[in-house]
């Protein structure tokens, strides 16, 4: 079973801004194909049903795909149709223009890029198979002549298309990456941190405190687990949203009462962790005691009377083979300050 599915609203709104981009997209490319097509098939002495349908393809085509898709059960499905189209269409606009060089090179490398961009290599087979189709029906009309000539005409109006779609291409796909780069930032930090409480969480920990460990080898650093004092009772005296309330006031407390190269994590459960690197056993202590005295303002709005406390074990990092000793020792320490009566620090080195 799938543990986490977008929900609904999500999907329809992503789905919303591929269609909006595929519109706009599509608008802008098949006007400015408009003309150097156009300059072509009228060189070529070509019927107005050709052109009819190039001013159809080109000014009501987009309009066309954008409610076929938004009509659609499945939107995305119909968009990828509407681009077979689009790949026909291309096709049969090369064959009509009997090859012409200039135009056409540009016309199917926009194409390319395009459908590579929006569905890589599959994309890209199914679109050249639409377009070979469209080629291979319209060659025939065309006389199957092959019309070398690039006009100055056909030269100049194939510049808009080969410049500024091109831009606009590259604009979006910017824009798509770069939107791209921020999710993965914001999903890197959701792995890392704890939407709750706002800390470190203890994957995150864990990596931190192999590398400060590391780093302590020259200068010596100091590790503390706190325990929130009684949360159990807290919780069951007030109700689970005020132990919440406590957790949150305490993390609160750890973020702004640490320098900003020390690291407060959460450890687990009403357990948290400061790595302070760089100083003796002595300042771990007045920095415990800085947070023992915060910790003991925090009030409850049920009891303005509750004084909330926390446990404190500190350990350094000599005498250590690994991180999960260093961490072994500081909790140790907690469990000593728990059992000798809690509210206060204690360390491995002075019990
Ligand atoms: N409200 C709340 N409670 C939590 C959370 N995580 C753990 N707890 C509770 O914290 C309590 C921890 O219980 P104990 O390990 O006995 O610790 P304690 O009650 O603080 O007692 P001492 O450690 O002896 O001070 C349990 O009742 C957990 O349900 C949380 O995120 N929110």
């Amino acid at each position: 079973m799938a543990y986490f599915s977008a929900d609904e609203s999500l999907v329809r709104e992503r789905s919303d801004r591929f269609l909006r981009r595929m519109y706009l997209m599509r608008m802008l490319g098949t006007f400015l194909c408009f003309f150097p097509i156009a300059s072509v098939l009228l060189e070529r002495d070509a019927s107005w049903i050709p052109l009819g349908f190039l001013v159809l393809n080109a000014f009501v085509w987009p309009h066309v795909a954008m409610l076929i898709s938004r009509r659609s059960k499945h939107p995305n499905q119909a968009e990828f149709r509407n681009l077979a189209f689009d790949a026909i269409a291309g096709g049969a606009w090369v064959a009509l223009m009997g090859l012409c060089p200039l135009p056409s090179a540009v016309l199917t490398s926009i194409l390319i890029a395009d459908r590579f961009s929006a569905g890589g290599w599959q994309l890209l087979r199914r679109a050249a198979l639409f377009y070979c189709a469209g080629f291979i029906v319209c060659w025939p009309l065309s006389g199957m002549e092959i019309y070398p000539d690039v006009s100055d005409r056909t030269l100049w109006l194939t510049l808009p298309l080969s410049t500024i779609y091109i831009i606009a291409f590259s604009a979006a796909n910017y824009s798509i990456s770069r939107k791209l780069r921020d999710k993965q930032h914001e999903l890197e930090k959701a792995a890392l941190m704890d939407p709750f409480l706002g800390l470190p969480n203890r994957r995150l920990l864990d990596r931190r405190l192999m590398l400060e460990f590391e780093r302590s080898k020259q200068d010596l650093a100091c590790l503390m687990v706190l325990g929130v004092d009684d949360l159990k009772m807290v919780n069951d005296l007030f109700g689970r949203e005020a132990g919440d309330y406590v957790l949150r006031s305490v993390s609160a407390i750890l973020r702004q009462e640490t320098a900003p190269h020390d690291f407060p994590a959460i450890l687990g459960g009403d357990e948290f962790v400061v790595i302070l690197p760089g100083i003796s056993e002595e300042q771990a202590y007045a920095v415990g005691y800085r947070l023992l005295l915060k910790t003991s303002e925090i009030r409850l709005s049920q009891d303005s009377g509750f004084q909330c406390s926390l446990s404190i074990g500190v350990a350094t990092s000599r005498n250590h083979e690994n991180y999960n000793q260093w961490l072994a020792a500081a909790e140790q320490a907690l469990v000593t300050v728990k059992r000798n009566g809690k509210n206060s620090i204690g360390s491995a080195g002075r019990a």
